[in-house]
């Protein structure tokens, strides 16, 4: 039987790098399902400067400067600008307090939401973003364009913590935390978004015995990635008692490159934007008619993933990042 060969899907990376999100941009530039097209840069795990820093660096470290970065917004999508940085998560650096040189690239001109604009504008419906921080840029985007909603492919969200608890405190996951008042812009936009939120993250975790045989495999992006993940696996044993770590951000890049690793449900998601609940994500799975008029009433569903493949999203990680 002749099979017909799909052009790869293009993807742009919106990231805030991470040593997860080192691992998802290295996972992406070794997967041919997939053509990363652009990174686009966020605060969250680190501010919006180094974000960008770390994503020319590890483009460099890839050997792909052939791939645009955009920097993306320095503040929330309401101009705040008391952000909550990760660096106890990824080291003051982000990326495992390795205090690496320099890149000698710069982001382009445009800033991050003009180029999701325009990227989508010149694919209609072909380009997938995947959000591996807070939703600002995303948000921006679709409020410089109308239209954005409807011509991007889809829009995976590393994000959410759907009926477990989140990450920052019980009520919040760090991404969603992070802009709530973007995310629920992003979540009832009417664009195709698949949320995949912690409650699905937190069952792929890489240990300490995958550390070790990333360590010893020849691959590049592998031994880089060891010389990283120190900090991460310190942080997840200081605060999970794990001798692992959760594999957020490459499970979410995986769910982009091949959705049949995971399974998903459809609603409506809004988020809590203030109070004690501020970043609470909220499913509704529309099995009731309210005889009230509710703030989830005509809104358009999302896709919520429900289950992984983890074993299968950890095989490829490893095979991916050791052949390299
Ligand atoms: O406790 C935390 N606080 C802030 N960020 C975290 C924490 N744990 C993980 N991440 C980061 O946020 C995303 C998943 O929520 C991941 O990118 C992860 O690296």
């Amino acid at each position: 039987m002749e099979t017909t060969l799909q052009p790869p899907k293009k993807i742009i990376i919106d990231t805030d790098p991470g040593i997860d999100d080192a691992m998802a941009i290295f996972v992406a530039l070794r997967s041919p399902e997939v053509e990363v097209i652009g990174l686009t840069t966020i605060y969250g795990n680190v501010y919006t400067t180094l974000a960008t820093r770390n994503a020319l660096h590890l483009l460099e470290v890839a050997g792909r400067t052939d791939i645009p970065v955009a920097e993306g917004s320095h503040v929330t999508i309401t101009k705040g600008t008391k952000l909550r940085i990760a660096d106890f998560v990824h080291g003051a650096d982000g990326l495992g307090n390795q205090n690496f040189p320099p890149p000698e690239g710069k982001p382009i001109e445009q800033s991050a939401a003009a180029f999701l604009v325009q990227q989508a504008n010149l694919y209609p419906g072909k380009v997938t973003v995947v959000a591996l921080g807070p939703l600002t840029n995303i948000a921006l985007a679709i409020q410089l364009d109308p239209a954005f909603a409807k011509i991007i492919g889809q829009i995976v969200v590393l994000g959410g913590a759907f009926a477990v608890n989140g990450n920052v405190n019980p009520a919040a996951e760090a991404n969603i935390f992070g802009d709530p008042d973007a995310a629920d812009i992003v979540f009832t936009s009417g664009a195709d978004v698949l949320a995949v939120g912690i409650n699905v993250t937190h069952q792929v975790v890489l240990t300490d015995t995958d550390r070790d045989k990333l360590a010893q495999s020849g691959g590049k992006f592998a031994h880089y990635l060891c010389k990283i993940l120190d900090v991460y696996f310190s942080y997840h044993r200081d605060s999970y008692c794990m001798k692992g770590v959760y594999l957020h951000d490459p499970t979410a890049l995986l769910a982009a490159v091949n959705p049949s690793l995971i399974t998903y449900t459809e609603g409506i998601v809004r988020v809590q934007t203030i109070g004690i609940t501020r970043g609470l994500t909220l499913f509704y799975n529309k099995q009731k008619r309210f005889a009230e008029v509710t703030e989830w009433l005509d809104k358009p569903s999302v896709k919520v993933a429900v289950t992984v493949d983890a074993p299968s999203v950890l095989k490829l990680v490893m095979e991916r990042l050791t052949d390299s």
